[in-house]
């Protein structure tokens, strides 16, 4: 049995172009769809199984990768924009129509301050960064979209797309975490290698 992981995945990874340069994400409205506009391509991107990030119908994770903030502009619809939870650390601004999210926004103190977190699969240009990883997968059992018993042969499909599975994000995106708040706590270790 095969999983439907995300309709951008289940047919097999395409890589992304190391000279795209962005586009432009249309929310699912027929008529007056928000639109925002990225002037850079994404990095990080990668699926995430949490509960709180946005999939398509039927998909079992999202595909999130993040930008710089300045580079991501609202281009049009700006008025449909809501934000689906405010007291969450991403605030991620979603059409009040279509349901579905243009961009998350960190506006806290936090490592990832000044990245937002974008799909694009909402846009219609090739070449966006592929996902690279899997995060949050033990989160998709929480939504009842997976069975326990079936997270072990998620993992398998997902590594056999490329991706490593994490239960957190991956080691790399932690470590930047944790380093963020050892400066902060002034436990920030120099490097002895
Ligand atoms: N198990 C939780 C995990 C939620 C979670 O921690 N999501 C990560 C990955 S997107 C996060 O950084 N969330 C911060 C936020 O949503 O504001 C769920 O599925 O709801
Ligand atoms: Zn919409
Ligand atoms: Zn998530």
């Amino acid at each position: 049995m095969s999983f439907k992981l995300h309709p951008s995945i289940d047919n097999g990874i395409k890589q992304g172009s190391d000279s795209f340069s962005g586009g432009t994400l249309h929310c699912h409205c027929q008529t007056s769809p928000i639109t925002i506009t990225l002037s850079s391509n994404v990095l990080h991107n990668h699926a995430c199984g949490c509960s709180k990030c946005w999939k398509p119908s039927s998909a079992t994770f999202s595909i999130v990768g993040v930008i710089p903030r300045s580079a991501l502009s609202i281009t049009s619809g700006a008025s449909k924009l809501f934000i689906v939870d405010e007291a969450a650390v991403i605030q991620r601004h979603a059409c009040k129509e279509c349901k579905v999210h243009m961009f998350g926004r960190i506006e806290q103190e936090h490592a990832f301050f000044g990245l937002d977190f974008v799909h694009v699969e909402l846009s219609g240009e090739i070449g966006w960064q592929e996902p690279r990883f899997a995060a949050f997968v033990s989160s998709t059992i929480e939504q009842g979209l997976v069975a326990p018993e079936e997270a072990e042969a998620v993992r398998k499909q997902l590594r056999g797309l490329g991706l490593e599975c994490y239960d957190s994000l991956s080691p790399g995106l932690m470590d930047v975490i944790a380093a963020f708040v050892a400066k902060k706590n002034g436990t920030l270790r120099a490097s002895k290698l």
